[in-house]
């Protein structure tokens, strides 16, 4: 049996609904089609007649919608028009265009479009699109091209014009912010910042695109077209970015000034093709740790999907990821070298990210090392190797939230600590003592308080029973030490991993730990039993922890009263780290009362 050919159907209404719901991210996309149309036109009408002037390109807005019932928009250029045949021919003909043709007939790697579809895109904004156009060709005669939501349209003689085309999309009520002059300037800013043809907003003088990219002739200095650039986060050095072999991409990176807020991942990256913004977020290009680093580059390699707002993940792509590594990385060794002044400044802004960069590439953390600040008691800039100088030798770290203790013990020390439980400092101080064969000491650990409180020697059993009834409270483990300053009495540690094993379960409880990350972390904290959840190291060179024991001894009848009064301090100091176990007001009162008793002679 024959089969019966058919031709298949197109719901225009239904294509244009899924390319304004689904396909484009932002609204903003029906413009920049618009713009690269305008712009294809004047290369166009240059390759026809290469007499022809540049053109330029005015997009406006009028936001006004008391006229005509809505807001507009209008994108006007001076290009090479449309001739009625070709108003049906690539203009309403969705799939094909003239550019594409003309590309494949000169070669011109000018031209922008090639999918013919880019027009569809203005009816997801606009329930109207009306188009004025005067081919170059047929100078004396107009036409106007008319369509409500783009299923049908009709071609009307219009009265001649200049040469080129006048777009102009009446919005839907969602989009007519897209009419806001500011918002038009500050989009076309970024989207039309690599275009050679002039691009203006309203009747601005200065094209929004006169900064042209530092990597052309006749290009900016990089900071001067970074600053236009980067709306956000201005700026503080540039990078630029030329990378052989297939991917020909070519641009800027920048390092950003402004101090991180929120999130530290301020990568911002955007992509052009053919000087036309295709991606405006392409964060994924830079490395994770470059949550510093801002730019745009351009590549004609780089392959876009549908929507061409996004690229496509092929070999290319992923060879762009690796040269922007390296162009990254290269570009802080040239700023370190060259400018100083700088590069301080970005070790200052950037230290946090910096440390996680230094583990992330080996050659960085070369470069980092002695220079990059880390977050300590005495402030964030102090570099490892001004730690380990104060530390006489030694580099302390604070692994947990052992608090205000573990600080009042380094404030009486003088020595500073850094913060190892912010971002990448443990890993990297440890990198660092590895490399620089320097000593750390970890307090919370086991381990790294064991070198800071020498052991004393032990205490007759009695003793340390007494002492462990009349200081501790529940968890805690009495430790005879010695150590410096010996006006210290006492030192309250909690035990990170008990710390740790404590807030694993209590995320358990609220289901906030993931099955396989729990697995993880109970291995991790199965060798500790957690009996001992905090050492009280009681320094046996301190002269009221002498004296209190020789009261002991003595069977002084005050012992008891000097005792309760070393553990309401004990408490308090606890309380004041931000460690509640031990009963605060009952602390409070116990002073009270062993003054009492002193004073008034019951206690001794
Ligand atoms: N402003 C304009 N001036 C002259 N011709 C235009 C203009 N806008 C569109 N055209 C014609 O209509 C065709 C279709 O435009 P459309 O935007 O749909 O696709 P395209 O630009 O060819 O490709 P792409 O989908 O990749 O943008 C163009 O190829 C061009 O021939």
């Amino acid at each position: 049996m024959r089969e019966e050919l058919r031709q298949t159907e197109v719901d225009l209404g239904g294509l244009v609904s899924v390319l304004a719901a689904h396909l484009y991210s932002t609204p903003m996309v029906a413009l920049r089609e618009l713009v690269q149309n305008g712009h294809d036109s004047a290369t166009r009408r240059r390759l026809e007649d290469p007499a022809a002037p540049t053109g330029r390109i005015i997009v406006r807005g009028d936001a006004d919608t008391t006229k005509t019932g809505a807001a507009t928009v209008s994108v006007t250029d001076e290009g090479a028009g449309l001739t009625e045949d070709e108003i049906h021919s690539y203009l309403a003909t969705v799939g094909t265009g003239y550019t594409r043709l003309l590309r494949d007939v000169t070669g011109s790697e000018d031209l922008i479009g090639a999918f013919g579809l880019g027009f569809l895109s203005a009816f997801a904004v606009a329930d109207e699109v009306t188009v004025h156009t005067t081919s170059h060709r047929e100078p004396g005669r107009g036409h106007r091209y008319h369509s409500v939501g783009g299923e049908t349209y009709a071609v009307t003689e219009a009265p001649a014009r200049a040469p080129g085309t006048e777009v102009t999309l009446r919005l839907k009520p969602d989009y007519a912010h897209l009419a806001d002059t500011q918002t038009l300037r500050e989009v076309l800013t970024r989207y039309c910042a690599l275009l050679p043809i002039p691009v203006h907003v309203e009747d601005d003088a200065t094209p929004v695109n006169d900064v042209p990219p530092p990597w052309r002739d006749g290009g900016a200095e990089p900071m001067v077209f970074a600053a236009r650039f980067a709306q956000r986060l201005a700026p503080l050095c540039a990078i630029p970015v030329h990378l052989d072999g297939d991917t020909e991409a070519t641009g800027l990176l920048w390092i950003q000034d402004a101090a991180t807020y929120g999130s530290s991942d301020n990568r911002d990256l955007s992509v052009c093709l053919r000087g036309m913004m295709l991606s405006h977020d392409a964060r994924d290009l830079l490395p994770t740790w470059a949550g510093f680093i801002g730019g745009v580059i351009e590549s004609t390699r780089l392959t876009p999907t549908a929507s061409r707002e996004d690229l496509q993940r092929d070999d290319r792509y992923r060879d762009v990821q690796k040269g922007l590594t390296e162009a990254i990385v290269n570009g802080m060794f040239e700023i370190a070298r060259t400018q100083p002044g700088t590069w301080q400044r970005v070790l200052n802004r950037h230290g946090n990210e910096l440390l996680g960069a230094a583990l992330a590439d080996d050659r960085l953390f070369d470069l980092l090392a002695d220079d990059v600040p880390v977050p300590t008691s005495s402030g964030d800039r102090l570099t490892a190797g001004a730690l380990r100088a104060a530390g006489n030798g030694t580099i302390h770290i604070a692994t947990g939230d052992s608090g205000g203790f573990t600080e009042m013990l380094y404030r009486a020390m003088q020595v500073p600590i850094a913060r190892g439980d912010h971002y990448a400092v443990l890993p990297f101080l440890r990198r660092y003592a590895v490399a620089r064969s320097c000593p750390t000491i970890e307090l919370g650990t086991g381990d790294g308080d064991k070198r800071l409180f020498k052991d004393a020697e032990p205490l007759p059993t009695a003793e340390q029973d007494w002492l462990t009834a009349v200081l501790t409270d529940d968890g805690e483990q009495l430790v005879p030490a010695r150590y410096a300053p010996a006006a210290l009495p006492l030192v309250l540690v909690p035990d990170a991993e008990v710390a740790l094993k404590r807030r694993i379960e209590a995320d358990e409880t609220a289901a906030r730990i993931p099955s396989a990350a729990l697995a993880l972390a109970r291995d991790f904290t199965a060798k500790t039993d957690g009996t001992v959840a905090a050492r009280l190291y009681l320094n046996l060179d301190n002269i009221a922890v002498r004296r209190l024991l020789q009261a002991h001894r003595d069977d002084h009848p005050g012992r008891t009263t000097a005792a309760a009064l070393l553990r309401s301090i004990k408490v308090i100091m606890a309380a004041t780290a931000g460690d509640h176990r031990g009963d605060l007001s009952a602390a409070l009162v116990g002073v009270g009362s062993a003054i009492e008793r002193l004073v008034t002679g019951d206690g001794a």
